[in-house]
């Protein structure tokens, strides 16, 4: 991505109507896909940047100590070829629920219950995690893992269907915090569901923005990307939204409702 320099300066802000919104060339600061870059070399001071970044990942990671409960949903994660949220981005999630005083969150994407364990360790003792995913066997494994860090069966509510189908039958405002994790190409959606389960005030959080460098890179990416990239502008764009993108794991996009 380093190899990239001219994507990698942030948008030109107008003093008048904030950040502008080019036509041609990079794209609200994200690359054109028909923009053409001379791939070169970093130099000197970006390697040492780029050996801090992975130096600071790699801390970040080791900050939070993981228990046995999230070591197992890993594992299961791992055989079941699945991604989890990494030991840095937990961490970041648990913080957030616990900043927002989260008594009711909303996941998409269940998976093993990686996510799920630190957004609990993070909402308040009495607090009601509803977890959605298509694959009930993953809500099966998430179960057992969320029972094996401690947390009593009625903290956690799993709805197995596609995000789409079960989101619209949650109620309007009655979510502190919305974490998605499930399908990149439906983040959009996920996006205008979550405006409409929060309460104001509450947070929506999306994981996996940078798409493993994807986002930033200049080359043909697939529709995934794409709709990233879109997600990107429309939150950064937003007067509904505060949001903040952080460089935790693969990126973790936030923002509170006003
Ligand atoms: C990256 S994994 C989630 C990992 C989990 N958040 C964690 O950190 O442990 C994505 C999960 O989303 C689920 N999923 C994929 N598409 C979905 C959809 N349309 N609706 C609900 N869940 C979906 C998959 O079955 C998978 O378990």
């Amino acid at each position: 991505m380093l190899g990239v320099p001219v994507h990698l300066s942030p948008p030109v802000a107008s003093p008048v109507t904030g950040p502008s919104l080019q036509t041609s060339g990079p794209i609200c600061g994200f690359p054109n896909p028909a923009a053409t870059v001379t791939p070169r070399q970093p130099w000197g001071q970006e390697r040492v940047i780029t050996g801090n970044r992975q130096t600071s990942a790699a801390f970040t990671d080791a900050f939070v100590a993981e228990d046995d409960a999230l070591r197992w949903a890993r594992d299961r994660a791992r055989e079941a070829g699945l991604r989890s949220v990494s030991p840095g981005a937990g961490a970041a999630l648990r913080l957030l629920a616990a900043a927002v005083d989260a008594k009711a969150v909303a996941e998409i994407g269940t998976g093993t219950g990686v996510s799920g364990i630190h957004l609990l360790h993070g909402m308040r003792p009495d607090g009601v995690l509803t977890t959605v995913d298509t694959e009930p066997e993953h809500q099966q494994s998430a179960r057992q893992a969320f029972r094996a860090a401690g947390f009593a069966s009625n903290r956690a509510r799993f709805i197995p269907g596609p995000a789409l189908d079960v989101l619209p039958r949650l109620a309007d405002a009655g979510y502190d915090l919305v974490f998605c994790d499930g399908d990149r190409l439906e983040y959009p959606d996920y996006l205008a569901e979550s405006l409409r389960l929060l309460r104001p005030g509450g947070l929506v959080v999306f994981e996996g923005v940078f798409a493993h460098g994807r986002t930033l890179d200049s080359g043909p990416q697939p529709t995934e990307v794409v709709r990233l990239r879109e997600l990107l502008r429309t939150m950064r764009e937003s007067p509904e939204l505060v949001v903040s993108l952080l460089p935790v794991g693969d990126g973790l996009l936030c923002a509170v409702k006003r």
